[in-house]
């Protein structure tokens, strides 16, 4: 299986190169008592990969779910190519923005093709049901929605694959069709939550490949991944978000070396951080526990002591 990642054609959602096409601000996330994303700005433009980080409950789905309209923003805003973002997630897919989740989201049972094709409902006039049900007005449509979505998967590396159903497809192809369903919504931003989760390292690189075609046809993406390898070689810029706030925003070499980022990220307790007592405890118990261990390795080391197995 190979992406074809040689075609340069423009996408039909991109703008120029260097547009700004997101433009967060001070978007605020509470849930009762938790601040879950505090006050972050974040700008993404046309022809950009941006990177999203951070320690495990930093807010970064909650940023997204923001971005997406599946969150109202507490405080905030959010404008997608200058306009502020509807409160409604299939209105923001209609206004551009396209998603794939952290958990794959595709219909089992639906052929890949089918899959894609159901992406397109916000561009078709007919609806999601009309192209689940086939109805009448769905025929219509089809041939050309069809062409496109053929185009996608030949994009994605999936075309001799259009007819099988999604869910015998190996899970590195999953994640490639849930980025062709998204990218049938005509995006200009593409937002992808841990696009290389549970990957090998060759279903990674090809999703990075894949990642690259996808800005260089002029969408912009905004990507969430722990994979700090895959992340630095691949964004122009990447944020990151520790307890709901950005701690730092810059190039992958600036973020990489920052000495707050590898603090964040190894866990060492922040100032005032109510899990530093917890956090002792263990690192306490585990070094007793080591101890122990080694203990015993060098009593059954020990010259003339028996070996019993
Ligand atoms: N719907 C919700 N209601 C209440 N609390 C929530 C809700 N969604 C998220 N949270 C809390 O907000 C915080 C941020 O969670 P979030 O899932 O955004 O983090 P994350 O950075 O995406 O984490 P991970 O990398 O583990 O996916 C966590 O403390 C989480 O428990």
């Amino acid at each position: 299986m190979t992406t074809d990642t040689t075609t340069k054609d423009t996408a039909p959602g991109a703008s120029a190169p260097g547009t700004t096409v997101l433009d967060a601000r001070g978007v605020t996330m509470r849930f009762g008592g938790l601040t879950a994303v505090r006050d972050v700005d974040l700008t993404v433009s046309s022809g950009e990969i941006v990177g999203l980080i951070g320690p495990n409950g930093a807010g970064k789905t909650t940023f997204f779910n923001c971005l997406t309209g599946l969150y109202v923003p507490t405080e905030g805003e959010v404008r997608y190519k200058g306009k502020v973002l509807p409160p409604k997630s299939f209105k923001v897919t209609a206004a551009g923005i396209a998603r794939t989740f952290q958990n794959i989201r595709l219909f089992a049972n639906m052929t890949v093709l089918e899959n894609v094709l159901v992406g397109r409902h916000t561009r078709t006039k007919e609806g999601f049901w009309s192209a689940v049900l086939r109805g009448p007005g769905f025929h219509k449509a089809e041939a050309a929605s069809r062409e496109r979505a053929t185009e996608l998967l030949e994009f994605v590396g999936l075309a001799a694959k259009a007819d099988h159903l999604a869910r015998n497809l190996p899970y590195g192809e999953q994640r490639k069709l849930e980025i062709a369903r998204a990218l049938a919504s005509e995006p200009g931003l593409l937002l992808l939550d841990e696009p290389t989760a549970g990957m090998n390292p060759q279903e990674t690189r090809a999703a990075e490949e894949l990642i690259f075609a996808i800005r260089d046809q002029g969408t912009a993406v905004l990507v969430i991944e722990h994979d700090m390898r895959f992340i630095f070689n691949l964004c122009d810029r990447v944020a990151v978000l520790v307890q709901g706030q950005k701690l730092i925003e810059g190039d992958p070499a600036t973020v990489q070396g920052d000495e707050r980022v590898i603090a964040a990220y190894i866990g060492e307790p922040l100032e005032n951080d109510p899990g530093a007592a917890e956090a002792a405890e263990v690192e306490a118990a585990e070094a007793a526990a080591e101890a122990e261990a080694e203990d015993e390795a060098a009593t059954d080391a020990a010259p003339g002591k028996e070996n019993d197995r």
